[in-house]
């Protein structure tokens, strides 16, 4: 097989290993379809056009839609994609998802559940058909199910008389095309399982549905008995089936048999159908399985075999590992294969996908994967100094698609392995009042790499913490005049004991405070400080031990909630105690040429007290930091085998509520406390700058000198 189809990427050779796609090497590119070159210049690609979407089988009005697409894309987030472990979508968000689905990338099918299963797809079905079905500018609604039962008929089969009633235009169904399954999974003939598959299909034609069979195990039935794997889809087709989905179910199988085997299911069905003429060819869908990771792999070659509908989930959502994820798949086919696979805006529509993929993961409650490609925060982000040296001359260098092609970004990273470049770009989109032709920017800002790769050494992360870099360029400016300085700071933590005696039924401290029983068992239910319950021995009697009160402490809690309030205050034997723990900070702060201010406070641990009482010692001095709050606080011990000694590198999320900006500092410390207070105080001196009263001041200060 000659590779006479060549691509002018440096790594990617198309095979064209038919004939009849050999053919089509020749045929017009889409116009929407752009890609790098080698060289790096922007240009369409050269690849074999496939063959176009025929209304075959199709409703007139989705023929038309799809009439111009080279596949057609099957999203089964809302069924096979809610299989996955962890994502369980409710009936609102699935009928959002759907929405997104049509309106912004415009698929062509969206199987949305299988209403014979639970009480939510069959609410979904009841109420897509008022809320969904008539706003649909694209996607056809596709209800799921099985073949009817083993011995029985499809009117006396509920599941399949649930899946009318879901009302949708198109009805998917599974059927077993492997031996092994029929008989050992279904426990049924060969036979039976033909006649399963033929007369559901029939039926739901019957009722006017467009079906489509997805041949479950078609490729490991394929090695089994290839003979009867291919006649599932002849009984299914000559049933009215519009196509014949084959899956990789178990998701076992090589890119290069799934090519092959689906040329050699085109040509079973063309040489089935070539003498029929009262019967359309069905089309072939395509669905697998990422249990080599070759999902994505595994689509593409199908289509390059022939297949025309192609099933995914959005972000690789699906049982086990997932399924092909439609946020690879698609924007592969359009800016790698040449296929047009959305419909007009092409471009516009595939620019959504980045942001379709946020909005399906953020209503499924998964965080996002930053380097899932094309799609992941990290697929288009530099790191290494000689790639974004080159990415600076040549996005092409380093990118084989448009970031904005899928509505994404680049992203530019400064760590230890950072070149020039790295520090360049960030400091560009920093607003320091930068001059690029100014040697003494310059030198400053090799200064600045040097600092970053020395703290990375020490524990530092700047990747995700822009706000202290920001600082590091601030502060290598020799002229820079720091709106506050932290002097000093000491921490005081201590901890006493709050003792409650039983005094006529109820309870009171030493200083004369009066609780409940319920009271106590309350606040001691709350404290984090849990306290532990003394019991007499082995029995369930509260009893005192050596005869004085009995102390009832937080560890044993459960006990002393089982036991009632009510008899703990009847005891006059009884006492409780709980520790409280306090904390205090003092600090020693300049704030501009001002003398030296103390202040003090307390809070719930010792970076919490330091925290306020720098708060305390600048709020009369910067308004701005009145919208500033903490937002998230990381802390990660770097060399664990140094036990309690070990190295704490942490993070301090802020955000400005003012701009809506969230800005990260880092810093890095034998000491947990000095760690934190280093990154809070970076945090706070990076809000002053950027607030615009204080910022500016700063700013002509550094343009003036
Ligand atoms: C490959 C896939 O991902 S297919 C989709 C899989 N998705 C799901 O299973 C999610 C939804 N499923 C469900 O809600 C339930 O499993 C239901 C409602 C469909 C069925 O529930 P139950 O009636 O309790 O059956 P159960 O879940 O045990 O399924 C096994 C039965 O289905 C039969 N079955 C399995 N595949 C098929 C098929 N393609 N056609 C017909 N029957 C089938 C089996 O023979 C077995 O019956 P048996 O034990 O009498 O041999
Ligand atoms: C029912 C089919 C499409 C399936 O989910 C599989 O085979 O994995």
């Amino acid at each position: 097989m000659l590779p006479d189809c060549v691509t002018d990427g440096m790594a990617f050779v198309t095979l064209c290993p038919t004939r009849a796609s050999r053919s089509l090497c020749k045929t017009r590119l889409p116009s929407t379809v752009t890609r790098h070159s080698r060289l790096g210049r922007w240009r369409r690609p050269r690849h074999p056009r496939p063959l176009r979407c025929t209304a075959s089988a199709s409703s007139a009005p989705q023929s038309q839609r799809t009439a111009s697409l080279d596949a057609l894309i099957y999203d089964t987030t809302l069924r096979d994609g809610t299989q996955g472990e962890g994502v369980s979508l409710s009936c609102q968000d699935k009928l959002s998802i759907a929405r997104e689905l049509d309106q912004r990338l415009g698929v062509a099918y969206i199987e949305c559940g299988w209403p014979g299963s639970n009480p939510k797809d069959a609410e979904f079905f009841m109420r897509a058909r008022a809320e969904l079905t008539p706003h649909l500018r694209h996607a056809q609604l596709v209800a799921f199910g099985a073949t009817r039962y083993k011995n029985t008929t499809c009117a006396a089969d509920k599941q399949v008389q649930a899946l009318l009633e879901a009302h949708t235009p198109v009805v998917t169904i599974v059927g077993k095309a492997s031996e092994f399954h029929v008989t050992q999974i279904l426990g049924t003939t060969l036979d039976e399982n033909l006649a399963m598959i033929r007369e559901t299909v029939a039926f739901l034609r019957a009722a006017g549905r467009q079906v489509m069979l997805d041949a479950e195990h078609f490729f490991d039935g394929y090695f089994q008995n290839a003979e009867y794997a291919l006649e599932c889809l002849g009984v299914a087709a000559d049933a009215g089936a519009s196509a014949v989905v084959l899956c990789d179910t178990n998701g076992g199988s090589v890119p290069w048999d799934v090519q092959r085997i689906t040329e050699r299911v085109r040509q079973f069905l063309e040489e089935r159908y070539a003498s029929t003429l009262s019967l359309p060819t069905p089309r072939i869908g395509i669905h697998c399985h990422n249990d080599m990771e070759m999902a994505v792999a595994n689509t593409l070659a199908a289509v390059r075999g022939g297949a025309i509908i192609v099933q995914g989930c959005i972000n690789g959502y699906g049982e086990r590992t997932g399924n092909a994820s439609l946020t690879s798949v698609i924007p592969a086919l359009q800016l790698r294969l040449g296929r047009t696979v959305l419909p007009p805006p092409t471009t516009e529509r595939l620019a959504q996908l980045t942001g379709v993929s946020r909005f399906v993961d953020e209503l499924a409650n998964r965080p996002h994967v930053p380097w899932r490609p094309f799609v992941g925060e990290c697929a288009f982000a530099h790191k290494g100094g000689l790639h974004v040296a080159a990415f600076l001359k040549h996005p092409v260098s380093y990118q084989f698609v448009d970031p904005a092609a899928v509505g994404n970004r680049p992203r530019v990273l400064v760590s230890e392995l950072s070149g020039r470049g790295n520090i360049l770009t960030k400091v560009r989109q920093m607003d320091v009042g930068f001059d690029e032709n100014d040697p003494v920017w310059r030198k400053r800002l090799a200064q600045v790499l040097e600092r970053v790769k020395a703290l990375e050494n020490k524990g530092f992360t700047f990747e995700a913490a822009d706000a202290s870099l920001e600082m590091l360029v601030w502060r290598a400016s020799p002229s820079y005049v720091p709106p506050f300085e932290l002097v000093d700071f000491s921490v005081f933590i201590g901890n006493k004991r709050v003792l409650f005696v039983n005094h006529e039924g109820c309870f009171v401290t030493e200083d004369g405070a009066s609780a409940t029983g319920s009271d106590i068992l309350a606040h001691m239910s709350a404290s984090s400080s849990a306290p532990a319950m003394q019991r007499g021995n082995g029995t369930n009697a509260w009893s005192s031990l050596s005869g004085g009160p009995l102390f009832v402490s937080p560890a044993n809690l459960a006990d002393a909630a089982a036991q009632s309030a009510r008899d703990l205050t009847a005891d006059p034997a009884v006492a409780v105690f709980r520790n409280e723990t306090h904390t205090q900070a003092v600090i020693k702060m300049v704030v501009g040429s001002a003398r030296p201010i103390m202040e003090v406070a307390e809070g719930n641990g010792p970076v919490d007290a330091v925290n306020r009482a720098l708060r305390k010692a600048l709020a009369p001095h910067f308004l701005a930091l009145d919208a500033v709050t903490l937002d998230d606080y990381k802390v990660r011990i770097l060399d664990a085998e140094s036990a309690t000694a070990a190295i704490t590198r942490v993070l301090v999320s802020f955000r400005d509520s003012r701009s809506s900006r969230v800005f990260t500092t880092v810093s890095s410390d034998a000491n947990i406390i000095v760690a934190s207070v280093n990154a809070l105080v970076d945090g706070l001196e990076y809000a002053v700058l950027r607030a615009t009263d204080a910022g500016t001041r700063h700013r002509q200060h550094e343009v003036e000198t």
